[in-house]
């Protein structure tokens, strides 16, 4: 599916009282993908998914929905303690007051209990269920009806490593569905496999957007030199050449990065082919560079 902009958000600037927030902050986001937003505390990135969300004004610039009329589930932070009900009946409330259509709306359930994979726990009292289960049901009810872009605050925050686990796996399937998503993170190991771009806030600006976070996650720096540079062929997809120079006609020297993973069997097909390994270490500076956007403390 060809990714279309969705929304796109145009010098937005926002103060609360004397204090900026954000500054002429411009980005898009499209159709079917998966974004991260960090931050430090207090850097902006609530404010930013309530003006995106439609839920705060911005002082200036303009939030434009080229795909319009774009349906949009907001999950805030704060989740509420004490919901008496269970978790049919709370999403039956939830429907009823938009309004929705009685046969549709248990359709509506159906679905949503079956993507959540909560279908055993229709009766079970909000109350009983699980940190994990209770954030499933606070999403559930943002998507009650049929929703094109959520946003989510801080939606894997407090939740132990199966839930969250299970939480990246049900926001993949939504993007399968061909949702788009926003959302907040504060721990850069819960979104390595997750996102598709990541926007970082700084110094009231997006400083970074679309970072492939693999790449951004570092990797090793291989330098080898090789005869045959044809016979690299097959293994070219397992690098990224940064450099290359001829040190005689035949002999080519390469500077590459390596993902981890796929270190050892890069190494082991390019000493197959001959190739003389020259040096091999790990990058940090982009792992460092991006963790600092993650670091708690005040911005
Ligand atoms: N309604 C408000 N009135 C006044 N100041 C506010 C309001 N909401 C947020 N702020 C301030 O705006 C700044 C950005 O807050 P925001 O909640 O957007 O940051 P954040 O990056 O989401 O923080 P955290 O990671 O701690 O959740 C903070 O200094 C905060 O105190």
């Amino acid at each position: 599916m060809e990714p279309i902009p969705i929304m796109e958000l145009r010098n937005i600037t926002k103060h609360y009282k004397n204090k900026i927030v954000l500054e002429n902050v411009s980005f898009s986001i499209y159709s079917n993908q998966i974004i991260a937003l960090v931050g430090k505390n207090g850097s902006g990135k609530s404010t930013l998914l309530k003006i995106i969300g439609g839920l705060v004004k911005s002082d200036s610039g303009e939030v434009y929905k080229p795909a319009s009329p774009l349906k949009i589930g907001y999950v805030p932070e704060i989740t509420p303690s004490h919901i008496p009900f269970t978790l049919e009946e709370y999403l039956i409330h939830m429907g009823n007051i938009r309004g929705m259509d009685k046969q549709h709306l248990r359709q509506r359930i159906d679905c949503l209990l079956e993507i959540f994979h909560l279908q055993e726990d229709r009766q079970t009292a909000i109350a009983e269920l699980s940190k994990g289960m209770k954030q499933k049901v606070i999403i559930m009810q943002s998507m009650i009806e049929e929703t094109d872009f959520l946003i989510l605050d801080e939606p894997l925050s407090g939740l132990d490593p199966k839930a969250q686990n299970d939480m990246e796996t049900i926001l993949l399937s939504l993007k399968q569905r061909g949702l788009s998503i926003i959302f907040t993170c504060h721990e850069m190991k819960l979104i390595e496999n997750l996102v598709d771009r990541l926007l970082c806030i700084k110094n009231h600006q997006i400083v970074q957007t679309s970072v492939p976070v693999h790449a951004a996650i570092g990797g090793n720096k291989l330098v080898f030199s090789i005869l045959a540079k044809t016979s690299l062929k097959e293994v070219l997809p397992l690098m990224k050449i940064q450099q290359q120079h001829d040190l005689n006609s035949n002999v080519n020297e390469i500077e590459a990065i390596v993902k981890p993973e796929d270190t050892d069997k890069l190494l082991r097909e390019l000493l197959q082919r001959g190739a003389s390994i020259k040096k091999l270490f790990p990058i940090n500076e982009d792992n460092e560079n991006l963790y600092s956007y993650f670091e708690r403390g005040k911005n």
